[in-house]
C-alpha cells in the first residue's frame, strides 16, 4: 500500500510553507512520513500543480512526487487525492492512504486499521471520525476515480470541492477515533 501525503495547498493560514514549519524538533512534513513510512510500503508527496512554491522544496525530501494536472489543480485537497490515486492505478494498486501534511501525530496503526475497515466492510472509502471528521486520513479505492474526476470536473466553476460534499456521494465508512491528539492539525504559526 502507497501512503500520499498531501502538501499541494496554498497553506495560506501559515504563510505559505506548512509542510517546512518547525515541529517537535524536525517539520511537520518530516514528522508525518516519519509517521507513516512504517505503515506503508512507500510514501508518495503530492506537490499541487506542477510550479508550486514549494515543489523545489519537496523534491528535496527524496520521495515520489505527484503534481496535479492542471485541469483539476487548486480544486482543494481531493485534487491531491485524484492525482495520488491516477498514480496509484498506474502502479496496479487497488488504493491508496493519504494523510495531510499538517497532522503530525498521526496513530502508528492507522494503516491496519484502515486496510482492516475496508476488508471487513468492501467501503470504497474510509476514514476517521471522532468529535470531529478527519476526511483526509483515509484510504480511498481507485474506484473512485471516475466519480471524483466527474466532482472536480463540475466543481470548477465553484472553484473548489468540498471533501464532506464528495464524500456524502460515495460509499464510505468511518473509524471512531478513541485519540483525538492523534489526529491534531496544525493550520496557525506557533507565535508562543
Ligand atoms: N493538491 C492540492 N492539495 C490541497 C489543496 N488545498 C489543500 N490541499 C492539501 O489538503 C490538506 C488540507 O488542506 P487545508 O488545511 O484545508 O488547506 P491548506 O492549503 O493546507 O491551508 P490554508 O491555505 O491555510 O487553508 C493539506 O495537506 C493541503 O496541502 C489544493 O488545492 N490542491
Amino acid at each position: 500500500m502507497i501512503g500520499l501525503v498531501l502538501a499541494g495547498g496554498a497553506g495560506v493560514r501559515m504563510g505559505g510553507n506548512k509542510p517546512f514549519q518547525p515541529h517537535g524538533g524536525s517539520t511537520l512534513i518530516d514528522r508525518v512520513i516519519e509517521r507513516l513510512s512504517p505503515q506503508v510500503d512507500g510514501v508518495w508527496i503530492n506537490a499541487g500543480a506542477a510550479g508550486h512554491p514549494l515543489s523545489d522544496a519537496l523534491s528535496e525530501l527524496g520521495l515520489p512526487l505527484v503534481y496535479d494536472d492542471a485541469d483539476w489543480a487548486a480544486l482543494g485537497p481531493l485534487s491531491g487525492v485524484l492525482s495520488g490515486l491516477l498514480a496509484a492505478q498506474a502502479a496496479n494498486a487497488e488504493a491508496l492512504i493519504t494523510a495531510p501534511c499538517d497532522m503530525p501525530n498521526l496513530p502508528p496503526d492507522m494503516v491496519a486499521q484502515l486496510v482492516a475497515a475496508r476488508r471487513k466492510t468492501g467501503a470504497e472509502i474510509v476514514h476517521f471520525r471522532g468529535e470531529r471528521d478527519y476526511p483526509l486520513c483515509a484510504l480511498w479505492s481507485v474506484e473512485v476515480v471516475p466519480a471524483l474526476r466527474i466532482a472536480l470536473q463540475t466543481a470548477k466553476s465553484q472553484g473548489g470541492l468540498s471533501v464532506f460534499r464528495f464524500l456524502q456521494t460515495q460509499k464510505t465508512m468511518t473509524i471512531s477515533v478513541t485519540d483525538e491528539l492523534a489526529f491534531l492539525n496544525v493550520n496557525y504559526l506557533d507565535k508562543s
